[in-house]
């Protein structure tokens, strides 16, 4: 795996980035945007038992699965973290994580505050998390409105969330107030260079070092 501060060959451990917002503040488009932009990172496809949306695809967007396998993968311990959020069951399947960090890539969450927790629970030294902030509350309703997807009543339900999700921003290492979309995916993008270029990460260095002080 290449870095890309022009030291090309240089293997580095891959990363978990984690996005979470209150519904409607933007971390999906966000993130559709950051795949596009970079094919060091991969998207972590969560299982769910809600509906599907109008312009969701099963095993791009979600997993859609009905509860009771849900709670057979809970059993076989598939999950690598799962929660209740509004009623339904969201979960992190374990594998797909798991092989992408081995061969050096990097992976995308976008999951809650109980995700993420339990994320950070497990120890987990990749860990990279950003918390995503509306320029306002009505802002946030307004995209909830526009972004048309949801019953009027849904989107009443994520609003009367949104206070108590953005409670846990203080518990995120990086917090973005999106207001301009391209703004956010710039910042975004500099969270995950910073981030990969940490000593730690480039676990390649100490070889290509070696190989630069022996005068190869
Ligand atoms: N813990 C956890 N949360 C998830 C997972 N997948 C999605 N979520 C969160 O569930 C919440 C609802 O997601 P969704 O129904 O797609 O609504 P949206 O946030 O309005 O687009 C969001 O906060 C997501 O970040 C997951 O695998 N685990
Ligand atoms: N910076 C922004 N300015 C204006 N509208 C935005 C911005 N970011 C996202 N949106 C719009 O807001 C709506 C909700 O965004 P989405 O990415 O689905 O949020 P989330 O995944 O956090 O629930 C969508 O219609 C999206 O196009």
């Amino acid at each position: 795996m290449s870095n890309d501060n022009g030291t090309s060959a240089i293997q580095r451990r891959g990363l978990m980035l984690v996005l979470s917002s209150p519904s409607g503040a933007g971390k999906t488009t966000l993130s559709r945007q950051l795949l596009d932009n970079d094919n060091q990172i991969q998207l972590s496809v969560s299982c769910t038992t809600r509906q599907k949306r109008p312009g969701e695809r099963d095993g791009v967007d979600y997993r859609f699965v009905d509860t009771s396998t849900f709670r057979g993968m809970i059993e076989r311990k598939e999950f690598l973290e799962y929660a209740e959020v509004f009623g339904n069951y969201y979960g992190t399947p374990r594998a797909p994580v798991d092989e992408a960090l081995a061969a050096g890539r990097d992976v995308l969450f976008d999951i809650d505050w109980q995700g993420t927790q339990q994320l950070r629970d497990k120890g987990r030294a990749d860990l990279v998390t950003v918390f995503i902030l509306p320029p306002s509350t009505r802002d946030l309703e307004k995209r909830l409105l526009t972004r048309a997807q949801d019953p009027k009543e849904i989107v009443a339900q994520r609003m009367a969330k949104a206070a108590d999700e953005m409670s846990h921003w203080p518990e995120y290492d990086y917090v973005l107030v999106n207001s301009d979309i391209a703004t956010s995916l710039s910042n975004l993008k500099a969270i995950l260079t910073s981030e990969r270029l940490k000593r730690e990460r480039q676990v390649g260095m100490s070889g290509f070092v070696k190989a630069l002080r022996e005068g190869r």
